[in-house]
């Protein structure tokens, strides 16, 4: 079950370790030949049979072969699941170890960084997801044609074997269904498939998102090139199933390294589907962010809502805003609220979505953060309360600089990754503390940590 289902060639024997801890991807990792090394599989305390694919001048990379001695903390890995399939690093730990491995990774970034006070930072408790499988609500397919047979799924991290229609346990079921009828729809319209040696046009990725609230899907489809034979008819037919109420398709190229390019345009049905999160509607269009794990978004909002503790006279900025959650959840409590966010598509879901919830006093700017919010700030706009949730690579330092200057007096940060938070963190505590950082598991079984920090001014 563990052997990688891409046998490597080498000539090392297989070789006995004893795992120390949990690396920040979720691999075990233990000593060889006084160099680090990172066993995928394998837990703290076990003493498994390891085989080396890579050795580097500073670690190695292994594979894991069998267990010798096992730790009290495995669990069963699903049934019918290939490890292989990125998404599932932590399936084998129990989750409250899990929980516990999201805040380590906090402390350690922290540890590493040393942002200022931060032995004195509270570190609380990973909150759990009240979903621990089926939580993902959306489904994000690659697919390949080879030898006339037709593969739609994942492909395995660093790989370019593709898993077909994986069994995936934290996927929800609908999306799955989703994507299973709309491949055999591909076969049966003879749908042209993208061929990434030839760099031909044709079909590349199929997203299929729902909205938890109303069931709604919306399905794009990612074409490399535009006028692919029969895609519009096949856009008909998958309007006809279940809870599908609108179709995209989205065009790339081969020189694009990002799964979506920039051209989106409507195949049929709705512009938008519409989620609720505590009692706000909000409207989705296809390249606008939404969190994975809408159960759990409910905390998450919440928490970061508590930390802001906004007053009625303030002005808060949604840094960052997707299509406009924090600040619509945000504006009954301020005077008025400002987005900025980088996406056009979703700045226009997130003034639609002011107008959805009949709200007067939020308005969203389409832009970069480092360039709007020093902008406002020239311009006489009060930035006392500010919300960021950046993309992983954390906030720009021209950023940080301004915020230094600007010193919005609340102040609330939701990180997707400690490492960045950390090293953010080291410049912001020149002129603030951190009162309190609070992990939320968003993505059970996977290493990814989710923190807000609350920040007060020194
Ligand atoms: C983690 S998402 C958060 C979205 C939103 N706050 C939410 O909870 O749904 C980060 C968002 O930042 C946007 N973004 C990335 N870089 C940006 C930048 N430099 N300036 C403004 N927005 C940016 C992305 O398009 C994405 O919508």
């Amino acid at each position: 079950m563990y052997k990688n289902f891409n046998q490597k060639k080498q000539k090392d024997k297989d070789i006995i370790i004893t795992v120390k801890r949990l690396g920040i991807n979720g691999e075990g990792i233990g000593y060889y030949r006084k160099k680090i090394i990172f066993i995928p599989g394998a837990l703290p305390s076990e003493v498994v049979v390891a085989k080396i694919i890579k050795e580097y001048p500073r670690y190695i990379d292994a594979e894991l072969v069998r267990i010798k001695e096992k730790s009290p903390d495995r669990v069963a890995f699903p049934n019918n699941v290939d490890p292989a399939i990125g998404g599932l690093e932590l399936a084998h730990l129990a989750y409250p170890k899990q929980l516990e491995f999201k805040r380590d990774n906090v402390l350690e970034a922290l540890e590493k960084y040393h942002p200022r006070g931060y032995n004195k930072y509270k570190v609380k408790k990973t909150i759990p997801s009240p979903e621990e499988w089926h939580y993902r609500n959306k489904a994000q397919y690659q697919i390949e044609q080879n030898h006339g047979q037709i593969s739609l799924g994942l492909f395995a991290p660093n790989s370019h074997q593709l898993f077909d229609l994986p069994e995936m346990p934290t996927q929800n079921k609908d999306t799955q269904e989703t994507e299973r009828k709309i491949k055999n729809l591909v076969e049966k319209m003879h749908i042209k498939i993208a061929d990434p040696y030839r760099h031909f046009d044709g079909l590349k990725t199929i997203v299929v998102r729902q909205a938890h609230a109303t069931r709604e899907i919306q399905v794009t489809l990612i074409t490399v090139g535009h006028s692919i034979k029969n895609l519009e008819q096949m856009a008909q037919e998958i309007m006809q199933l279940p809870n599908v109420v609108s179709v995209y398709q989205n065009e790339t190229d081969w020189r694009n390294p990002q799964v979506w390019g920039n051209k989106t345009t409507k195949l049929a049905g709705k512009n938008q589907i519409t989620d609720e999160i505590l009692g706000k509607k909000f409207a989705l269009s296809p390249r606008a962010f939404f969190q994975l794990n809408p159960v759990q978004t409910i905390t998450l909002y919440s928490r970061a809502l508590k930390f802001l503790d906004l007053t009625p006279e303030e002005t808060l900025i949604d840094a960052y805003s997707g299509v406009g959650t924090l600040g619509i959840l945000a504006a009954d409590q301020v005077k008025q609220v400002i987005g900025i966010e980088t996406i056009p598509e979703a700045v226009a879901d997130a003034n639609h979505n002011v107008e959805l919830n009949h709200i007067k006093n939020a308005n969203y700017i389409q832009g970069s953060v480092e360039k709007i919010l020093p902008e406002l700030a020239n311009n006489g706009v009060p930035i006392d309360a500010l919300i960021v949730d950046p993309p992983r690579t954390g906030l720009a330092k021209s950023l940080i600089k301004t915020l230094l200057k600007v010193k919005p007096k609340t102040f609330v940060y939701i990180s997707c990754n400690p490492s960045t938070l950390a090293q953010d963190l080291v410049l912001l505590s020149e002129a603030y503390n951190v009162r309190l950082i609070e992990n939320v598991d968003m993505l059970p079984q996977t290493p990814r940590c989710e923190c807000v920090v609350k920040l007060t001014l020194r």
